[in-house]
């Protein structure tokens, strides 16, 4: 059969064009890139608004992926590599495994699906109902997000409830504003791309002001509910506010050192709040001193939401 790695364009659902690494068999082009240096390749697929797992290659006749029906593939193929690209360009980090496993994403998952996740193994996105969200692999911060749990999970393995989960949680936001501002596009919301698509100018979450989407920003308001595996999705704004004062204080990239060490060398499963400003002072103290601004800054930023 002839087949070769090949390059080629798509419009995601911003309606821009990118270029997309894709593969040809049999004159069929793939959403398959094996450009990266990892040996494992970043592959995604559909499941036609089914729920088995990955589903079909999402394929082209011309290696131009313009059809409506790409677009939310083509963001999910476009923002894997972005995210690659970062964890392994800045850390040196080889795909979320550090081991180069395949990056693997679904479209288009069930029916007008309000979610995307991490299971386990790849990365899944909902279309969205039209109204709370627009498909979801449609804002890169959503999926730096996803596939920071993927690091997470193998590295600290924070334990999704309660405040390891909130912290789990607050890692994926953290590197979702850290890989977007390395891509140019700067902001402290969360899923301002996909969600309420009628409504512009808001998000799903704020790290600069979590209280605008009901989070608390300080330990006095943590909310203690058993939902939400304890209140994940609230409780995160914590060590998200934590975060916003830090890097507002010593920059994003610093920032990204601090928190990158303090995820992959010294959280683990059950680390706590607390925990996790012991884990980001004794990584700015390796990374800058003890008696650095930098440590200095990760002191103040937990002290200003009430840890430490
Ligand atoms: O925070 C999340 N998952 O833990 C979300 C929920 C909606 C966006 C896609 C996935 C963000
Ligand atoms: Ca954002
Ligand atoms: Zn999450």
């Amino acid at each position: 059969t002839q087949e070769a790695a090949t390059t080629g364009t798509g419009k995601g659902s911003s309606g821009e064009t990118v270029t997309l690494q894709t593969y040809q068999s049999n004159g069929t082009y793939y959403l398959y890139d094996t450009s990266k240096p990892m040996d494992g390749i970043i592959r995604t697929y559909t499941a036609n608004q089914g729920s088995s797992l990955p589903g079909n290659y999402v394929t082209d006749a011309d290696n131009n992926f313009q059809s409506s029906n790409q677009a939310a593939a083509v963001d999910a193929h476009y923002f894997a590599g972005l995210t690659y690209d970062y964890y392994y360009d800045t850390h040196g980090r080889n795909s979320y495994d550090n081991n180069g496993s395949d990056l693997i994403s679904t479209v288009h998952y069930g029916s007008n699906f309000n979610n995307a996740f991490w299971n386990g193994s790849q990365m899944v996105y909902g279309d969205g109902d039209g109204s709370t969200f627009s498909p979801l692999s449609g804002s890169l911060d959503v999926v730096a997000h996803e596939l920071t749990h993927a690091v997470t999970d193998t590295t600290a393995n924070l334990v999704y409830q309660d405040q390891p989960g909130a912290l789990n949680e607050s890692m994926s936001d953290v590197f979702a504003v850290i890989v977007e501002a390395e891509n140019g596009d700067f902001d402290w919301q969360l899923g301002e791309d996909i969600y309420t698509p009628g409504t512009p100018g808001d998000a799903l979450r704020s790290l600069e002001n979590p209280e605008l989407y009901d989070q608390p920003s300080h330990m006095d308001d943590y909310y203690n509910t058993s939902a939400d595996n304890g209140g994940v999705h609230t409780n995160s704004g914590i060590p998200n506010k934590a975060f916003y004062y830090i890097a507002n204080d010593i920059g994003l990239d610093k920032s990204g050192d601090i928190y990158y060490r303090a995820l992959t060398s010294y959280l683990t499963s059950q680390s706590d709040f607390e925990d996790a400003r012991n884990a980001l002072l004794q990584s700015a103290e390796d990374l800058y001193g003890a008696n650095s601004t930098e440590y200095q800054a990760v002191s103040d930023g937990y002290a200003a939401v009430g840890i430490g």
